[in-house]
């Protein structure tokens, strides 16, 4: 399968220029192991700048891996995380945040287009309160969300208000935080510490390498010996500079807010393309680098015999997302087949 074929996943994607640019200057000379190598301290101090606030940085190989360790620093065995019912934490990480702190539960929320809503939050919260019921400790949001809509500094503030009142820690998947900032169009520490965020997992992985995640504690009291829990679960890299050296590569020159900004006006472009063709609706707002639409299953079936590659995901929808490497051609080569299909 060629990339010019798939709509399936930003994973599917290769490695951006900038970032193999950095992984070859990374790969010139030996350098310290285990992340006391320079390009990690670079890497680092590039994120503290980015976000503009002394935070705690770490790089583990995968999303699960950051979400699940992130969580277990929030909460203890007998604690629970709120998540919406359509969270990655809960749907594609096969039991991972429970895993890794031993037991902690995932009470799923409900609000539309796959945000939390305040709430449903205090629902959660709030039914029970007697001893048998997991105590609520942490709050997992993820921005931009598994459907592609995000959550504005507003709803965050408000989100983080009810936290507060419930002494909930605040969790930020950030599979597709880059393309969250790129809607918005915000500064990143708008939609994370300052909106009351203590813990974010950024990815790089979504936004143009070949792996790594950041997680990043802007609450730095919950970072205490989480480099000992990353060693646990095998997710200390030896050669760690072959994570943060092409993390160098996206944070210079602000790489990652372009990879994601081309992500997201490739979806513009595919979703405007689809609007209004016969039989075809979004699911969702098309806020990032998703587009969810619900296509008849023969029109569905016909590109795939095409050759097309796309997930049905959340109720049947079909996912189509965008990356870094999609291109215009790309796009409008589908919706030429779409056109023909349809016509
Ligand atoms: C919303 C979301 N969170 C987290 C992840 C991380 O998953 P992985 O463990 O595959 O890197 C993904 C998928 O890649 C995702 O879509
Ligand atoms: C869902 C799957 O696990 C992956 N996170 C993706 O978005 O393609």
């Amino acid at each position: 399968m060629s990339q010019s074929e798939q709509f399936a996943s930003d994973n599917y994607s290769g490695v951006c220029p900038q970032a193999w640019k950095a992984m070859e200057a990374a790969n010139r000379m030996d350098e310290p192991a285990y992340g006391e190598d320079s390009w990690t301290q670079k890497a680092a101090d590039g994120l503290r700048t980015l976000f503009d606030t002394d935070c705690d940085v770490y790089f583990v190989f995968n999303g699960t891996a950051a979400n699940s360790l992130a969580l277990a620093s929030i909460g203890q065995s007998f604690h629970s995380v709120i998540c919406h019912e359509l969270a990655h934490i809960e749907t594609d990480e096969c039991g991972g945040p429970e895993y890794a702190s031993n037991g902690a539960k995932l009470l799923l929320g409900q609000g539309e287009n796959g945000k939390l809503t305040p709430e449903s939050i205090e629902h959660l919260v709030t039914k029970r309160t007697d001893i048998h019921y997991p105590k609520p400790k942490a709050l997992s949001l993820t921005q931009a969300t598994e459907v592609g809509t995000v959550y504005t500094p507003e709803e965050l503030r408000v989100i983080r208000a009810v936290a507060d009142h419930h002494k909930l820690n605040i969790h930020m998947d950030g599979a597709r935080f880059a393309n969250a900032v790129a809607a918005l169009d915000v500064h990143p520490s708008e939609i994370t510490w300052k909106a009351g965020v203590d813990v974010l997992c950024f990815s790089g992985t979504k936004n143009g390498l070949a792996l790594g995640e950041a997680v990043v504690f802007f609450n730095r009291s919950l970072a205490e010996d989480f480099e000992w829990r990353c060693k646990q679960a095998g997710q200390l890299a030896s050669k760690m500079r072959y994570i943060s050296a092409p993390w160098c590569g996206l944070l210079e020159g602000d790489v990652w807010l372009e990879n994601a900004r081309h992500a997201n006006a490739c979806a513009q472009r595919l979703a405007e393309g689809l609007e209004g063709l016969p039989g075809i609706q979004l699911r969702y707002p098309r806020q990032v680098n998703g587009v969810f639409v619900e296509m008849p299953e023969p029109l569905q079936a016909a590109l795939r015999a095409k050759g097309w590659r796309f997930y049905n995901f959340i109720g049947g929808s079909a996912r189509l997302m965008c990356s870094w490497a999609t291109t215009n051609e790309q796009v409008d080569r589908f919706l030429s087949d779409v056109r023909a299909l349809v016509s």
